[in-house]
């Protein structure tokens, strides 16, 4: 019986997973990932690493990050306490949507993920105090290909929700796009 409900975004390749929950008088259980429902949506390889973040402050932004050839990832990213204001950026070089965004609510209440596919650019806004999220990656990380873009970024006008807070020193330090950015050949 399938249980992950995959439905195509307006960026080619970025998918949302709606998971369906079973509840009965204890509680519920649900899929959080399933190797063979979401090969559907591209996924290919077994998961390289699961990682977990807190994000204590409402507002607080991370990233844009995102792994270089030939470390680029899928990631599945959902949210296991509190909300974020999920977004990816496709920076694949001649996509019919390069450097165009889009953005999901992922919150504990309703047990939606995003699938992210290589190419892309990820980060998050914590809309609730203590949000937490479970990040699958397909490749482990490789601290010497990592790249990011400032959430702030002119040429991206992510139009966050809350005024945007808590960035890290890596991520307020990211250059501005150029005009000549090409984007991430895979
Ligand atoms: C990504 C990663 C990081 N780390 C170490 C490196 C640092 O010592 C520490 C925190 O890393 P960072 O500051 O990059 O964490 P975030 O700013 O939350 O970045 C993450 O959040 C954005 C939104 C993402 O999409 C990425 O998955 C990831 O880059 O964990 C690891 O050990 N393994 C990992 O896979």
């Amino acid at each position: 019986m399938r249980r992950l409900l995959l439905t195509p975004l307006p960026l080619p390749g970025l998918v949302r997973v709606q998971r369906q929950p079973a509840h009965d008088a204890r509680g519920s259980f649900e899929r959080w990932f399933c190797a063979d429902e979401l090969a559907a949506a591209g996924w290919a390889r077994p998961i390289a690493q699961l990682n977990r973040s807190l994000t204590r402050q409402r507002g607080s932004v991370r990233g844009l990050h995102y792994q270089l050839p030939p470390h680029a990832e899928t990631k599945l990213v959902g949210c296991l306490r509190g909300a974020v204001w999920d977004v990816a950026v496709d920076l694949r070089a001649g996509s019919p949507t390069f450097l165009r965004w889009h953005a999901e609510c992922l919150s504990a209440d309703n047990a939606c993920a995003l699938l992210i596919p290589p190419g892309f650019a990820h980060g998050f806004q914590a809309l609730s105090d203590d949000a937490e999220l479970l990040y699958c990656h397909d490749t482990p990380h490789a601290p010497g290909f990592e790249a990011g873009l400032h959430p702030q970024d002119a040429r991206l006008d992510i139009a966050w929700p809350l005024p945007v807070t808590g960035l890290s020193p890596r991520d307020q330090g990211h250059a501005p796009l150029t005009l000549d950015f090409q984007g991430v050949r895979l």
